[in-house]
């Protein structure tokens, strides 16, 4: 199998008044990979076309190596999907969703399915109309992870959990991984989440994809800078990417190969919430 389980080439979707363009990331195996963006940015959508539940207009898509939509049948066999909607029927119990999502699948593990709902601590007779939604997101994690996936598809998989039951399922996924020969793509707002698990990230902003690439290096790239308002010249000024004003002073965003000219002002290392709100400014 392929050393990358996931490949985007120029991936293109329209829809009226919004355009995901030429979406290119790579997932090598073994690794966790974030997919972050504002509201509406395209991570949603990017997750459906990898699914084949929406058409692209042009790119392509390879899952384990294969086109994605040639090899279909075979990758979903492999592949676990968590979205941030429960999709499962509010009469049936945890367990009835076991027996029916179970015979999708050739490789079901139950003790696995055991031992998920044992560390979430899901009662297997309550029907999923009753369950919270948190309780309900970790139903659908247990589901996505009982057929011994090789990548797993999670769209805002914490929203609706926890502090204690996002600790886990972050613990989860890095046992997953473990071995080397499984991935995951994982889209989230909590951004933390991703600075403690994810060796990749892709950065999608009004439909186009900002960087992609390692953490570190994502990370790496910029600075915040800080200072006076005396200290913010002109051409500083057009360095600065999302320039922020107040009372006090400026802040901004500041390619790594720029700052080394301001040494002599405040830079601090940028989070991922520093990046997305500074280059978000930019429009
Ligand atoms: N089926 C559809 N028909 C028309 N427009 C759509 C459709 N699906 C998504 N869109 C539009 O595409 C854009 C991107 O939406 P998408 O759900 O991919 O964003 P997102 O990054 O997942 O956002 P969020 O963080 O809010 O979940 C939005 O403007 C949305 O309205």
């Amino acid at each position: 199998m392929t050393n990358h389980y996931l490949e985007l080439n120029g991936v293109s979707k329209t829809f009226s008044g919004f355009k995901l363009d030429n979406i290119s990331f790579s997932l090598p195996k073994g690794y966790i990979m974030g997919l972050v963006g504002t509201n509406g940015a395209g991570k949603t959508t990017t997750i459906q076309l990898i699914l084949n539940m929406l058409k692209m207009d042009c790119g392509q898509i390879q899952i384990f190596g294969h086109d994605h939509v040639k090899y279909e049948n075979v990758a979903k066999q492999y592949i676990g999907v968590v979205f941030d909607h429960v999709f499962y029927v509010d009469s049936w119990t945890v367990k009835d969703t076991e027996r029916a999502i179970s015979s999708f699948y050739h490789n079901w593990r139950h003790d696995v399915f055991n031992e998920m709902l044992r560390r979430f601590d899901l009662p297997l007779e309550k029907k999923v109309g009753e369950l919270s939604r948190g309780m309900q997101m970790k139903l659908m994690l247990a589901c996505a992870m009982s057929h011994d996936p090789k990548l797993l598809i999670l769209d805002e998989p914490t929203s609706g959990l926890d502090p204690v039951s996002r600790d886990e399922l972050l613990e989860m996924l890095q046992e997953y991984i473990q071995d080397g020969e499984r991935s995951v793509l994982f889209s989230t707002h909590i951004t933390s989440d991703l600075e403690r698990i994810a060796d990749y990230i892709t950065f999608i902003h009004q439909g186009q994809i900002v960087c992609s690439g390692k953490m570190d290096d994502f990370l790496g790239r910029f600075r915040l800078i800080k200072g006076r308002h005396k200290e913010l010249t002109s051409a500083l000024q057009e360095r600065i990417i999302g320039l922020r004003i107040t009372d006090m002073g400026f802040e901004g965003l500041i390619d790594i190969k720029e700052a080394t000219k301001y040494k002599h002002l405040v830079l601090d290392a940028a989070s991922i919430d520093d990046i997305m709100i500074h280059i978000g400014k930019r429009k």
